[in-house]
């Protein structure tokens, strides 16, 4: 036993544990950070199953490599940087979308909370929510499809230009008068920036997500698409079956009650919040009473 004490001890004298400063720890923070939202964005987007080829390929190379097959491990070689820009290329869309994602993380705002409570601007009215709500259940219940985008953060310019300028404030009336069938502007989507409708018969990107029920048409599949490529959340009203869904961050969430489909809107209303950071009522309190002493 005691043996095992001195060889223990021997074996850990000579371990040297490098030491850790503060740069360290943040730069192991930073690449957790990084490693995570790599992996996040490899499980919601199509580069998960890249990823399952990938280690397929890797797995093959390792064959080659310990059978030494030269002219397979030669032609790997040759191909690799070919291989790494057409995986950039083909990706392009869901890199950007990674890019943006972490553009539009309250990073700082996560660590400190000092701004938690901040007055934000809410992009539009609760009237607005009663309008779009009850055009939708309207419109689901004579089945008049639809097609809404609600944009947020992400200005959506160039599909806006694909459509017809409306620029009226929103109300139910309108929006079932746009989608009635048979008339100019039915067609396509409409638009909706903060309490406005600012363009109809907009042309949105398809998605080519596999994983969309094949009963979906392009109706569904161009709002999924607009929520792929920007941050908007876009109600679909089936023409089919008068159920109403939303698309956001390519994810499809189907047949929702209006309740559901009112708590999606508030979520993305932005409400102005009320002061409920704790730091800042301190903060304020402290600079009253400094106002008060200076008078
Ligand atoms: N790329 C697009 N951008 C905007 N709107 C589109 C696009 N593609 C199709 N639409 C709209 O979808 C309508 C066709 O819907 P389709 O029947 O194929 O879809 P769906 O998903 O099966 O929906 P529904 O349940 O309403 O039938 C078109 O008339 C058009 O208004």
């Amino acid at each position: 036993m005691q043996d095992l004490a001195v060889t223990l001890s021997g074996y850990l004298s000579k371990l040297s544990l490098p030491s850790l400063g503060v740069t360290d720890i943040l730069e192991i923070a930073l690449i957790s950070f990084f490693i995570y939202q790599f992996m996040v964005w490899i499980k919601f987007t199509r580069a998960y199953t890249l990823l399952k080829g990938i280690l397929i390929v890797l797995l093959f190379i390792l064959v080659a490599y310990i059978l030494k097959m030269n002219t397979i491990l030669w032609i790997i070689k040759n191909l690799s940087t070919i291989l790494l820009t057409s995986v950039v290329v083909i990706f392009q869309p869901e890199l950007r979308k990674m890019l943006e994602q972490l553009g539009q993380k309250k990073i700082v705002a996560s660590i400190f909370p000092l701004d938690s409570g901040k007055e934000v601007q809410e992009r539009f009215t609760d009237k607005t929510i009663n309008e779009l709500v009850k055009a939708c259940f309207d419109m689901g219940e004579v089945r008049t499809g639809a097609l809404i985008v609600i944009e947020q953060n992400i200005r959506l310019s160039e599909y806006e230009r694909t459509g017809i300028n409306v620029d009226a404030v929103l109300t139910s009336q309108l929006l079932i008068n746009i989608f009635e069938h048979n008339t100019p502007l039915h067609d396509g989507a409409v638009l909706v920036r903060g309490n406005r409708i600012v363009a109809a018969t907009c042309y949105l990107p398809l998605s080519d997500n596999m994983e969309l029920s094949k009963q979906l048409g392009t109706r569904h599949r161009a709002g999924v698409g607009i929520s792929e490529v920007s941050d908007s959340l876009t109600i679909i009203v089936s023409e089919e079956t008068g159920q109403v869904s939303v698309a956001q961050n390519g994810e499809l969430s189907r047949g929702l009650t209006s309740a559901e489909l009112r708590s999606a809107l508030i979520k993305a209303q932005n409400k102005k919040v009320v002061n409920n950071s704790k730091l800042r009522h301190l903060l304020k309190g402290r600079m009253k009473h400094e106002e008060h002493k200076a008078d």
